[in-house]
């Protein structure tokens, strides 16, 4: 495996770099970016991934949610993907933010055309782990994850359904139900096709209703998020939760909204839930 390096940058004492290479799974190039905290330097650290939502790249979170002073203080390396395949283009893939281009959903691509790029599920969960390990600075036994909107979804989907891969999971106002809102409903059956048992395998509700997740869940939902109603649905995820039994933590904060100002308030303590872990 080849890994370019685009550029790094000092960063708190750590190091801010950003990579691409040649996806087994997307078949086409990939980029993601590191925090490499300054205790790699002397030992292998945790890593915890973060899933950015809709238009979101590589750049996005490292850029915009404050997360790297903490996590240099914690020992914690950050590891955030692109959103979707950009560099294998198919047709259609930018006619509108929310599909496409930007808007992977993290989900392994069932249906034509998009099945041949869009491994989304398979690229966060297995390959960009391996790629991770091979820089030699992470421990594998150490992996958490977290994300927002879309990559909150995302982040709950890869941890419901691999619990002995992931140590602790979060959430900033994740598509809580897309099975059960047009986000979702739009992407699944643009990626996955009408079988809708496909689509649950997808659906952070639908899987931990059926299945009690054994670690406690961290989810952070502002109040004026102009998302909310239509599209997050907070409230369908808890019911699930009760349902089987799953320790969720859901604290709706007044007055923020879905963008990155919501999520850099918050990151400290999301930071600490995944150190306490991990
Ligand atoms: N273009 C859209 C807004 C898109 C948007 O809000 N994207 C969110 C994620 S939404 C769910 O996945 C985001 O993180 N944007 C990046 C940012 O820097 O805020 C519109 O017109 O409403």
């Amino acid at each position: 495996m080849t890994l370019t390096k685009i550029s790094e940058h000092r960063c708190f004492d750590g190091t801010q770099v950003f990579y691409s290479h040649e996806s087994v799974e997307c078949r086409t190039e990939m980029r993601f970016s590191v925090f490499v905290p300054p205790q790699a330097q002397s030992q292998p650290v945790p890593v915890l991934y973060y899933l950015a939502g809709l238009t979101c790249t590589e750049e996005t979170f490292m850029i915009k949610a404050g997360a790297q002073r903490v996590a240099a203080q914690l020992g914690l390396m950050l590891v955030a993907p692109d959103t979707s395949p950009r560099k294998a283009r198919l047709p259609g893939d930018d006619a509108s933010w929310d599909f496409g281009l930007g808007a992977g959903f993290y989900v392994d691509a069932t249906a034509a055309p998009w099945s041949q790029h869009y491994r989304m599920y398979s690229y966060v969960t297995r390959e960009l782990p391996e790629v991770i390990a091979s820089l030699g600075k992470s421990r594998a036994d150490r992996q958490g994850i977290f994300g927002h909107s879309m990559g909150g979804h995302g982040a709950l989907v890869c941890a419901l359904r691999n619990p002995d891969q992931y140590r602790s999971v979060s959430a900033f106002a994740p598509i809580a139900a897309p099975m059960q809102c047009p986000w979702g409903q739009k992407a699944f059956t643009g990626y996955l096709g009408a079988d809708h048992g496909a689509w649950s395998q997808y659906d952070a509700s639908a899987l931990v209703a059926r299945q009690r997740y054994e670690r406690p869940i961290l989810v952070d939902q502002g109040t004026a998020d102009k998302f909310l109603t239509e599209q997050l649905k907070p409230e369908l995820l808890e019911a699930a939760c009760r349902q089987s039994g799953t320790t969720l933590r859901l604290r709706h904060q007044a007055g923020y909204d879905h963008g990155y100002y919501f999520i850099s308030t918050f990151m400290e303590d999301h930071l600490r839930h995944h150190a306490q872990h991990l």
